[in-house]
């Protein structure tokens, strides 16, 4: 019988400034593999339904009259590049109520995962990675810092990261959750290249690669 071996999908999640997409980049050079922050869909899209609304007929209408895409920390609505704008005021007003919606999730949960199976061997962050996208990832990681650590490293949003943490998690559709076989790990006094020798010792562990 012949050896399936899996392509390695790396998930990590976690709250607002836990340091995922830092992380994530950083992991992902070391190890030569693409990486997705799957925030960017979620900021796109709140973008562009900002002139719209949620209903589930609104979602749907937008969905098929748009095309969405991530490119590294940039997202592409209708083939325009977004820079700026997924961090602007009118994004951040409606960010959490546009991640609650379930046609939202549904759209972007298909986005995700064609991007996965594109990229094949990714590192992938985001709040519901390891939970709900990619559930069978090779391996998992929970980032944590403490809160004014987090505070420190995002200090154009202060304390509003705090209720955007709380919105996620408490919302119906896939919420910010640890997932059970998640590692978790608290960055708030590690450098990022510490932490990354720290992960790739974990993902070796889980998954004999590495
Ligand atoms: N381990 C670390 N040590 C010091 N600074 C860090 C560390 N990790 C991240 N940072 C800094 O904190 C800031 C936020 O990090 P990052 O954007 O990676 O967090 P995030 O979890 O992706 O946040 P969000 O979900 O809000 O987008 C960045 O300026 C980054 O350089
Ligand atoms: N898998 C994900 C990723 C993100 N979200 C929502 O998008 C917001 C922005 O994410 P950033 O990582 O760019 O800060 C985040 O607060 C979530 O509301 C999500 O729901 N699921």
């Amino acid at each position: 019988m012949p050896v399936v071996v899996e392509p390695l999908v790396i998930a990590i999640d976690g709250p607002g400034g836990s340091g995922k997409s830092t992380v994530a980049a950083s992991l992902a050079t070391a190890m030569s593999l693409p990486v997705l922050s799957t925030g960017v869909f979620f900021r796109a899209v709140a973008w562009g339904l900002a002139d719209t609304g949620v209903d589930d007929a609104q979602v749907d209408d937008w969905f098929d009259r748009h095309s969405v895409a991530v490119e590294g920390q940039l997202g592409v609505v209708d083939g325009v590049v977004l820079t700026d704008e997924l961090r602007s005021p009118v994004v951040q007003v409606s960010l959490s109520k546009v991640a609650a919606s379930p046609r939202v999730r549904s759209h972007v949960l298909d986005l995700e995962r064609r991007e996965i199976e594109r990229l094949g061997e990714c590192v992938v962050e985001g709040r519901d990675i390891g939970s709900v996208v990619w559930p069978h990832a090779s391996c998992k990681f929970f980032l944590a810092a403490r809160q004014e650590v987090r505070l420190r490293r995002r200090p154009e949003e202060g304390p509003k990261l705090f209720e955007r943490d709380r919105k996620d998690s408490i919302r119906a559709h896939a919420p910010l959750v640890i997932a059970d076989d998640a590692f978790i790990v608290d960055n708030s006094d590690d450098a990022v290249d510490e932490l990354v020798i720290r992960m790739r010792e974990l993902i070796g562990v889980r998954t004999g690669r590495c």
